[in-house]
């Protein structure tokens, strides 16, 4: 007989046998703070436009190269319970910015890490809280100061292009100046006369073959899919869109029907045939020419449906269905019966086509009167159709940011190291023991940019040094200079993205500076024109608070 374990005295006794109990600072919180490291250290590497790939391989055994965030995250089956709920916090983050899942887990992961260095040195848990707490509030105020641009007019393709390029040449570096100018062509395109984006009215169509630059912006909508009926085009076409299968609906439950001789059964098989042929007649007498299904296409109603000149086309995807409705007007409807007048849709032409070796189907609106609009991606392999993809998915939540606010960040970290200085010369000022929380979150922000050089190969240390200098000098919009060029001037000349990569310098660029300095840029310029940024804090009101 096995002998009987006594339990531990106290909390273990109340629990079920098996309960996993910790207590202390040790068992409770570096743990976790260990895990989050670890997560944040994985996702470090594919930070930025210079970011690595991972290979992540699912449970399903299939093989994803990313570098987005959002995607490992998903892939990433987390058992420690503070490290889910990192993965939880970027992907809402990615939710609700659609972009920005990276920067999320390592800014968290570097706090967490500060905040582990000060609770060894003994500082109280409260100290360090109210320390992040303070120094959260101070950024959030700050930010609205920091900003370098006003974008003015959501309708202006160059602006937008502008504002986009540096959102989606992070996950495509190199072809930014082409993803930009296709991504803002089709985000103003898709914009309502009321002002408003929805990034599903945007739709993406990857096509293998071909190369990144073939991919091209198309008025309404085209699908990977085969035309299933002979009539393989329509002109003016009305279209009637069922979410069920297009022939006779298939009973869910068994059941037994007993016929008491052949004949029965061949009136059997007329009388369903018949029937059929009433409902695919019945939808043509009420005007339809295409008719757009859901679910699997029967051979005899597809048979009727070529006697009739039907163009019948089947997606497999719900999304798409709704997609196509919202762009030909059309009503969804559940069962194979005759489109009341009000379900039909409208769309210029529909059209079997070929692009590369896939067969699509084009259904096209043209003089801009569809709500919806296509890019056509091409790429030589998955997976830089799959980084596309991240790309422009990225620009387009960035357009929808920009929607709901114009103001622009300077990026390339010099945000991130704005806020540290600023950060860093209130906590050196401040006299309680929140100080030393709000100097590690200062800290904290340097990852960013630091992560951002690393990835770029460039001298960490140095370049650190370097960026800080010029923000202590007061240039709020520096950000890290690459070793082929300095920054990037927008229109309006400020600085917005300072990375290049190889043989893409500008117009105009001066010539590169030595490996892996700095070039200074000049100081932000306040026109009198320009409107208010925001009632908020500019960079000369962040002079250290008088000591108290
Ligand atoms: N051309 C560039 N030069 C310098 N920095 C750049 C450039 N393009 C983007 N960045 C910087 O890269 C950072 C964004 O990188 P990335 O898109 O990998 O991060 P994320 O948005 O947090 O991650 P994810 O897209 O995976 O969710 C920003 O700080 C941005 O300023």
């Amino acid at each position: 007989m096995a002998a009987h374990v006594p339990l531990p005295p106290g909390l273990p006794q109340l629990l079920k046998a098996g309960t996993k109990y910790f207590s202390g600072l040790q068992e409770s919180l570096f743990s976790h703070i260990t895990a989050c490291r670890a997560l944040a250290m994985c996702l470090r590497t594919s930070y930025g436009p210079l970011g690595h790939n991972k290979l992540v391989i699912t449970h399903l055994g299939k093989a994803l190269c990313t570098a987005h965030a959002g995607t490992i995250l998903r892939e990433l089956e987390l058992e420690n319970p503070v490290a889910r709920m990192l993965g939880a916090a970027s992907q809402a983050q990615e939710e609700e910015t659609g972009d920005g899942a990276n920067a999320v887990v390592l800014l968290a992961g570097a706090l967490l890490d500060n905040a582990e260095k000060l609770l060894r040195a003994g500082l109280p848990v409260a100290a360090v809280r109210d320390g992040y707490d303070a120094a959260c509030k101070e950024a959030v105020r700050l930010l609205p100061g920091l900003a370098c641009h006003v974008l003015a007019d959501l309708r202006d393709p160059a602006g937008v292009a502008g504002a986009l390029r540096a959102a989606v040449g992070s996950k495509l570096f190199g072809y930014q100046d082409f993803l930009a100018e296709l991504v803002a062509r089709c985000c103003v395109a898709a914009l309502s006369p009321e002002g408003t984006f929805e990034p599903n009215n945007v739709r993406l169509c990857k096509v293998p073959g071909g190369g990144v630059t073939d991919s091209c912006l198309l008025e309404g909508m085209v699908f990977c899919t085969e035309v299933e009926s002979q009539v393989h085009q329509a002109h003016e076409a009305r279209i009637a869109v069922y979410c069920c299968p297009f022939g006779l609906a298939r009973s869910e439950t068994k059941c037994m029907v007993l016929f008491q001789g052949a004949a029965e059964m061949r009136a059997y098989g007329d009388a369903e045939e018949a029937l059929l042929g009433r409902r695919v007649r019945a939808i043509a007498e009420e005007g339809a020419s295409v008719v757009v299904v859901g679910g699997r296409v029967d051979p005899l109603a597809l048979q009727y449906a070529d006697q009739l000149g039907l163009m019948v086309v089947r997606l497999s995807s719900r999304l798409e269905l709704q997609c196509l409705c919202r762009a030909v007007g059309a009503v969804p409807l559940a069962s194979l019966v005759p489109p009341p007048p009000g379900a039909i849709g409208h769309c210029q032409r529909v059209y079997l086509s070929e692009i590369g070796s896939t067969a699509v189907v084009v259904f096209r609106q043209d003089g801009g009167a569809c709500p919806v609009a296509t890019i056509l991606l091409r790429g030589a392999t998955h997976e830089l159709l799959c980084s596309l993809e991240e790309a422009v998915t990225d620009g387009l939540n960035t357009y929808k940011a920009l929607v709901s606010d114009r103001r622009l960040l300077p990026g390339a970290g010099a945000a991130e190291m704005a806020l540290a200085v600023r950060l860093a010369t209130l906590g050196t000022y401040l006299p309680s023991l929140e100080q030393y929380g709000i100097l590690e979150f200062a800290q904290a922000l340097k990852t960013l940019p630091a992560a951002l050089a690393e990835n770029a190969g460039l001298p960490v240390n140095e370049t650190m040094a370097a960026l800080e200098a010029l923000h202590q000098l007061g240039t709020a919009t520096a950000g890290l200079a690459g070793r082929h060029s300095a920054g990037t001037r927008d229109t309006d000349g400020q600085t917005r993205t300072c990375l290049r990569g190889k043989g893409l310098p500008p117009a105009g660029t001066p010539p590169p500076p030595r490996a892996g300095t700095l070039t200074p840029l000049p100081p932000r310029a306040q026109t009198p024109t320009s409107p208010p940024l925001l009632a908020g804090t500019r960079s000369q009101d962040l002079d250290p608070p008088p000591a108290c």
